[in-house]
């Protein structure tokens, strides 16, 4: 076969198309019917990418809608208007990839940590024994592998906060959906399970939208902070956080350059704050 003959055989070789961002709100409107039966927007036009890999997170002034920009992600709600994708494809149900861990656990308190981790990947189909050595491994990866005989009312707040990590991360989702998931610990079991979420999540190549009030959380969290204004929520600005990772929490919030990102975000988060707090004072909510 002569060189020429080889040649003509072979497809031109095309660049390979970029994989579609993770999650894709665009132009999204949501409104909601009020108990008095008239209609309020919680989110206005809004828009927002998250590559896959990548860590975001949302912050904004109580009440914006910054929960309703997630449970658009799982199809609890569907916009009124514009689009929501997951994965490149359109929102019809909760997506097999997307994890969640919220501030309140969704620990079974009738199961063992051993059981509780088991059971997602047992609900999913997966052989028992295969099932409950995956939940020994990661049960062992967050730290609690003497407690896997233990309920969750034995454990104290950060370490169902790690059972609750297991329990999502051995689902290997593609999408990690995080509302305000520690705000109910205590300031050192907080800044612990921060350290765990990087650690866990740097491995796993998960896309993260995580919701916080927090704004020095976020910024020491994220590879991109989106910031809302008052509600009807749309998106105010978004910073890129270019600090270098790995990060470490206990460390980075001495770092001069995350104050100084911190003290530019908050100079623009804060007129949303106050905006949001003249509202509830006027209207009472
Ligand atoms: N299912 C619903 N029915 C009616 N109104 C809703 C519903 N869900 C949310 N809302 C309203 O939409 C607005 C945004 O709510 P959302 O929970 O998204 O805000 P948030 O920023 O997450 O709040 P917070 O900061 O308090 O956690 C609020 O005014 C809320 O009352």
């Amino acid at each position: 076969m002569s060189l020429q003959t080889l040649e003509a055989t072979h497809p031109p070789v095309l660049p390979a198309a970029a994989p579609s961002p993770a999650i894709e709100l665009e132009n999204v409107t949501r409104r909601f019917l009020t108990p008095d039966g008239k209609s309020m927007t919680a989110l206005h036009d809004f828009t927002m990418t998250v590559d896959r890999g990548e860590f975001a997170c949302v912050v904004g002034p109580t009440g914006c809608g910054k929960s309703t920009t997630l449970n658009l992600v799982t199809g609890l709600a569907k916009p009124s208007a514009g689009e929501v994708r997951v994965m490149g494809g359109a929102v019809t149900g909760i997506h097999k990839d997307v994890g969640f861990v919220f501030q309140a656990d969704a620990l079974f308190p009738w199961r063992s940590v051993l059981d509780n981790v088991a059971a997602g990947p047992i609900y999913r189909g997966m052989p028992k024994a295969q099932a409950y050595e995956k939940a020994r491994d990661w049960i062992a990866r967050v730290g609690l592998a003497r407690f896997e005989k233990h309920y969750p009312h034995q454990l104290s707040g950060g370490m169902r906060k790690r059972v609750a990590l297991a329990q999502t991360f051995i689902n290997e989702p593609k999408i990690l959906l995080m509302d305000e998931p520690f705000s109910a610990l205590d300031v050192q079991t907080r800044t612990l399970m921060q350290d765990e979420l990087l650690s866990l999540w740097s491995g796993s190549g998960a896309s993260v939208v995580f919701v916080t009030h927090d704004l020095e959380e976020a910024v020491a969290l994220a590879d991109k902070v989106y910031v809302l204004t008052a509600g009807p929520a749309t998106v105010k600005s978004v910073y890129h956080i270019d600090l270098p990772r790995p990060r470490v929490m206990e460390e980075i919030r001495y770092d001069a350059a995350f104050v100084e990102k911190c003290r530019v975000i908050w100079n623009d988060l804060r007129e949303e704050v106050q905006i949001g707090q003249q509202r509830t004072l006027k209207t009472g909510h």
